[in-house]
C-alpha cells in the first residue's frame, strides 16, 4: 500500500520500517544503517500465497480427474442405453389408439381390442391380431407416451441420428402425438424442452442445437423457416423447392435450408411454432388440410466431449408429422386431391419398403424412391434409431383404414415377436435386458453422484480463484480493491486534504519551485482522486474477499506515527538533505534506471528514495505498524 499527498507518495513499507524503529528517524539516513526496504511487498506473506496458489492447483487437478471420470461413466450408460434399444430393435413401432370423440358414430361393439404390446381387431367375423413394441390405449396421456419416447430422445444426444415419425389415417391423432395442444403438449416440444434440460445436466460435454422445418408436399420440399416472403405465397412454392444432397459418406444435407442455431428451450419453441404457422398457411391456395403433406422437424445437435472438449460429432433428431394415408378408392377423390392423395402414399409406401428392408438387413435399401426416404435416409440406415407412432381410428367405419394402417406396421415391424422366440432365448433376452437396465442405473447413479462432487470442487475452486484474483490482483491494481481496503486508501488519501492541510502545505514549501505542483498536475491528481472514489463506489457493491484488512491494519493521515514520519521528511526537506534524491526521481521513470546512479547503500533500502519513488505495485501489511 501506499500513500499519496499532493506531492509526494510515500511507501507505507518505509513508514512500517520508521515506525517499527523510530529511532532511525533521527539523523536519517545517514545516522543509521540503512533500512532494510522491500520493494516487492505483498499485504498476504509469501507462504498464504503460495498455499492458496497450491490448493487451486489442486482443486484444477481434481476437477480434471472428475471429469475423466464422469467421462468414462456416461460412456458405459450410453453403452448400455445403445445396447438395451438394439436390443428392443433398432426401428421400433408403436400403436396408439385415438379416443372416441364426440363426432365419431359409436356403435355398441367396438372392432378394436387393446393390450400392452397387442392390438386385436375383430371385423367380419374375421380376428387379426397385430404385435408391436407398446400399445398406447385411448386413455394414455401425452405424458405416458413421451415416458416412452424419451430414451430414443436421450440416444439422439449421445450422438445417433434418430427420426420419429408418426404415420396414420387423416384424423387418427397424429398432429396431436407430434405437436399436442397448448394444454397437453404433444413430442415435438416435449423433445425439446428435453433436450436442453438434458444437455444442460451433462458436464461431460458441451452442446449447441439448431432447427429447421419442412414440408414435403407432392414431391417437393418446403422450407417452413425461411424468410417470411419466400414462406408466404404459393406462387414462390416452385422456389422453395429444395434440392437434397448426399455426400460420400452418405449424410444428408438439404440445401439451401433455413438452420437457426437455437440456445434454449423457449427460443426453439418460437421457432417451432412459426414453422407450424408457415405450415398452416401456406397451402391454403392449394388444399384445406395440412394433412395432405408430410411435415418434418429436424434438431442439429452438435456434441463436444473429451479432454478440452476436442472431439465433435453431430447427430440429428427428425420428428416428423406424416401426411395422412388414405384409401383413395373409399374417399372418392378426383382432381388435386387424387393427385395429392397418390403422391403422400406413394412415398408413404416407400417410407414402408425402407424400413422393412432395413429390418431384414437387405443390401439393397430403396431409399431414392421418394423424396421423404431420401430426407431421411441417414437417419433410417445404419447406426441410426426409428420409432413409428402408428395412429387407428376405434370407429367401426374406420376398420378397413385402420387394417391397411396395421398391416403397414406389420411389415416395417418384420420382426419376430419375443412370443414366437423359443423360450430359451427369450429368457436370454429377458435377462440380458435387466442386465443392461442394471447397469445403465448404476452408471447414471454413480454419475450423479460424480456430477455433485464436482459442481462442489468447482465452486471450491471459483472461489478460491475469486479469493486469489481478490488479493493479489488488487495489490496490483488498487482501483479493484475491495471496499475495505478502498476505505483504507480514501482515509489515507482523502484525509491529507481534509484534515491536515497544513502539512501539505509544508511539504509543498519545502521543495524548490521547480518541483512543486503545477495547474495540470493538479487536475491529473484530482482526476485520478475521481476514479480511485470511484472504484472505490463500484467496489462496494461487488462481491467482498474472505480475506479483509481489519480497521488495525489501516493507516491514515491522522494517525500520531504518520505525522512524526511527514513532518521529519518536511524537515529534512528543508535541510535541502533530500535535494539531490528527489530530483533524480522525480523524472518518474522506473526505479531500475534511476538506481544506477544512486550509492549501493541507499540502492532499495533508502527511505529517502522510498519517500520519494512512486511503485504503485507496492503494498505492505499493515498491521505491525501499530
Ligand atoms: N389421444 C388423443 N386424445 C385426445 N384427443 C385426440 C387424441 N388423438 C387425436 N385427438 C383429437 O382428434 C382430432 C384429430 O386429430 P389430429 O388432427 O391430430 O389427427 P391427424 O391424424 O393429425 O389428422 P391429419 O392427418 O388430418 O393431420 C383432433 O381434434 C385431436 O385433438
Amino acid at each position: 500500500m501506499f500513500i499519496s499527498t499532493e506531492e509526494e507518495q510515500i511507501s507505507l513499507e518505509v513508514v512500517s520500517q520508521l515506525c517499527s524503529n523510530p529511532e532511525s528517524l533521527d539523523g536519517f539516513p545517514k545516522s543509521t544503517p540503512p533500512l532494510a526496504v522491500y520493494m516487492d511487498v505483498n499485504v498476504v506473506p509469501e507462504h498464504e500465497k503460495e498455499a492458496l496458489q497450491r490448493t487451486i492447483m489442486n482443486l484444477e487437478g481434481d476437477i480434471e480427474e472428475l471429469r475423466s471420470e464422469l467421462r468414462s461413466l456416461d460412456e458405459k450408460r450410453r453403452e448400455a442405453l445403445n445396447k438395451i434399444l438394439d436390443l428392443k430393435g433398432s426401428i421400433r413401432v408403436f400403436c396408439r389408439i385415438r379416443p372416441f370423440q364426440s363426432t365419431d358414430l359409436r356403435r355398441t361393439r367396438e372392432p378394436i381390442s387393446a393390450g400392452s404390446d397387442k392390438i386385436v381387431v375383430r371385423s367380419a367375423g374375421i380376428r387379426k391380431e397385430y404385435d408391436f413394441d407398446k400399445v398406447f390405449t385411448q386413455e394414455t396421456s401425452q405424458e405416458d407416451v413421451f415416458v416412452e419416447v424419451e430414451p430414443i430422445i436421450r440416444s439422439a444426444l449421445d450422438g445417433h441420428n434418430v427420426c420419429i415419425l408418426a404415420y396414420g389415417q387423416t384424423g387418427t391423432g397424429k398432429t396431436f402425438t407430434m405437436e399436442g395442444t397448448n394444454d397437453q403438449l404433444g413430442i415435438v416440444p416435449r423433445a425439446l424442452e428435453e433436450l436442453f434440460r438434458q444437455a444442460s445436466q451433462d458436464s461431460s460435454a458441451s452442446f449447441n442445437f439448431s432447427m429447421s422445418m419442412l414440408e414435403v408436399y407432392m414431391g417437393s420440399l418446403k422450407d417452413l423457416l425461411a424468410p417470411k416472403p419466400a414462406a408466404r405465397a404459393y406462387e414462390t412454392f416452385s422456389k422453395c423447392n429444395l434440392n437434397i444432397q448426399t455426400d460420400p459418406s452418405g449424410a444428408v444435407e438439404i440445401e439451401k435450408l433455413t438452420d437457426v442455431p437455437v440456445s434454449d428451450f423457449n427460443q426453439a419453441n418460437r421457432w417451432y411454432t412459426r414453422g407450424k404457422r408457415a405450415r398452416s398457411t401456406s397451402w391454403t391456395n392449394v388444399n384445406e388440410s395440412s394433412s395432405r403433406s408430410h411435415c418434418l422437424t429436424r434438431i442439429t445437435i452438435g456434441r463436444s466431449w473429451g479432454p478440452a472438449k476436442g472431439k465433435t460429432e453431430v447427430s440429428k433428431l427428425w420428428m416428423v408429422d406424416l401426411g395422412g394415408s388414405e384409401r383413395l378408392l373409399k374417399t372418392g377423390a378426383t382432381g388435386q386431391t387424387l393427385e395429392e392423395g397418390k403422391a403422400i402414399n406413394l412415398s408413404l409406401s416407400a417410407l414402408g419398403d425402407v424400413i422393412a428392408a432395413l429390418k431384414r438387413k437387405l443390401r439393397h435399401i430403396p431409399y431414392r424412391n421418394s423424396k421423404l426416404t431420401q430426407i431421411l435416409r441417414d437417419s433410417l440406415g445404419d447406426g441410426s434409431k426409428a420409432l413409428m407412432l402408428v395412429h387407428i381410428s376405434p370407429c367401426e367405419e374406420d376398420v378397413g383404414e385402420t387394417t391397411c394402417s396395421l398391416n403397414f406396421a406389420k411389415r416395417v415391424r418384420a420382426i419376430v415377436s419375443n412370443r414366437e422366440l423359443p423360450e430359451e432365448l427369450q429368457n436370454l433376452r429377458e435377462k440380458r435386458m435387466s442386465e443392461l437396465h442394471e447397469e445403465m442405473r448404476e452408471a447414471e447413479e454413480k454419475c450423479q453422484k460424480v456430477r455433485n462432487k464436482l459442481q462442489k470442487a468447482e465452486f471450491l475452486l471459483h472461489e478460491n480463484n475469486k479469493l486469489f484474483s481478490t488479493t493479489y490482483r488488487v495489490l496490483e491494481h488498487p482501483e479493484e480493491m475491495p471496499v475495505t481496503h478502498i476505505e483504507d486508501l480514501k482515509e489515507v488519501t482523502a484525509t491529507p486534504r481534509t484534515v491536515d492541510k497544513a502539512v501539505r502545505k509544508n511539504i509543498s514549501c519545502s521543495l524548490p519551485r521547480f518541483m512543486t505542483s503545477t495547474v495540470a498536475s493538479r487536475q491529473r491528481r484530482s482526476a485520478a482522486d475521481v476514479e480511485i472514489n470511484g472504484s472505490a463506489r463500484i467496489s462496494r457493491s461487488g462481491p467482498r474477499s474472505s480475506i479483509q484488512f481489519t480497521g488495525s491494519q489501516s493507516l491514515s493521515y491522522s494517525d500520531a506515527h504518520f505525522k512524526v514520519i511527514l513532518r521529519n521528511s518536511n524537515m529534512k526537506s528543508r535541510l535541502g538533505e533530500q535535494k539531490n534524491l528527489l530530483t533524480e526521481s522525480s523524472d518518474c521513470n522506473g526505479l531500475e534506471s534511476r538506481s544506477s546512479s544512486i550509492p549501493q547503500y541507499k540502492k532499495g533500502t533508502s527511505s529517502y528514495l522510498n519517500l520519494r519513488v512512486t511503485k504503485p505495485h507496492h503494498r505492505r501489511r499493515m498491521s505491525n505498524l501499530i
